[in-house]
């Protein structure tokens, strides 16, 4: 099932076009990758994707036109981790991670095992009764995916999720949500790891130029050549059992600085 369409979407900010001829779907089972270099429109296409940046375009939530969905409608189906991870009152972590549960009118009991099992996966017991404002960047990004997760939305929309994250919790992220995919649900995350986008993506979109430039499997898209066309720096690419290994090495040859 697609949980996410978005046909011919063009997307302005303050007059000036960022991304033209958007297409891309997001289907259940799926991790999906969007990258591309700063600046190149990641962050509004997410905001676009769920109404909350204006867009032209047909753009679709689990097959309903975005349009047509109320608020709490679409909270129900679609979950946002945003990239900025300020957090405004001092609420404990469980209390952060139970507004995930707003768009439902759920039993106390489903919200609380909701919340209790968000809380687990992303390895927040020890923290839960600390006051959120109190917690180091790494571990706010993660109390703010495990608000994501409480919601419970099939669709899960995530920016930069990894940003701040150690390598372990990191690479803990990934493997949860390919487990949450497993189970039916489907991510768009942005990522600029090029390495973990590789190795745990079902799919990657690489976005620059103000559209589209790619999308696909993995090593389909992330080719050498087109990540030096796009990011200027050359990779190394090979795998092992568990997948694609990428590796960036060095600004691109001839590029300046570096690998000359
Ligand atoms: N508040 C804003 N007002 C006007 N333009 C903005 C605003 N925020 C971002 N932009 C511009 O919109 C474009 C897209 O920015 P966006 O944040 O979507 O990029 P991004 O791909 O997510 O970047 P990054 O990888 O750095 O997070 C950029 O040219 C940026 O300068």
């Amino acid at each position: 099932m697609t949980l996410l369409r978005l046909k011919d979407v063009r997307i302005e900010r303050r007059g000036r076009r960022v991304l033209d001829h958007v297409s891309l779907e997001v289907h259940r089972g799926e991790v999906v990758g969007l990258l591309g270099p700063n600046g190149c429109g990641k962050t509004t296409l997410l905001r676009a994707a769920l109404g909350l940046h204006p867009a032209a375009g047909t753009m679709e939530i689990a097959g309903v036109p975005l349009g047509q969905m109320a608020p709490r409608e679409r909270a129900q189906v679609a979950a946002y981790v945003p990239q900025e991870h300020e957090i405004a009152w001092p609420i404990s972590v469980a209390a952060l991670v139970a507004l995930g549960r707003l768009p439902h009118r759920a039993s106390a009991a489903e919200d609380a095992a909701a919340v209790e099992a968000a809380i687990d996966l992303m390895e927040l017991r020890p923290l839960a009764g600390r006051p959120a404002t109190d917690l180091s960047g790494g571990e706010r990004a993660r109390a703010l995916v495990a608000r994501a997760l409480a919601q419970g939305a099939p669709l899960i929309l995530a920016d930069e999720p990894t940003a701040g994250l150690d390598p372990a919790h990191a690479v803990a992220l990934m493997v949860t949500l390919r487990r949450l995919v497993a189970e039916g649900r489907g991510a768009l995350v942005t990522l600029h790891d090029l390495g973990l986008a590789a190795r745990w993506c079902d799919r990657v979109i690489l976005a620059g130029h103000g559209r589209l430039i790619a999308q696909g499997r993995p090593l389909d898209v992330l080719t050498p050549e087109r990540i030096a066309e796009v990011y200027g720096v050359e990779v190394f690419i090979t795998g092992d059992a568990g997948g694609p290994i990428l590796q960036v090495l060095g600004p691109q040859r001839g590029a300046g600085g570096g690998n000359q």
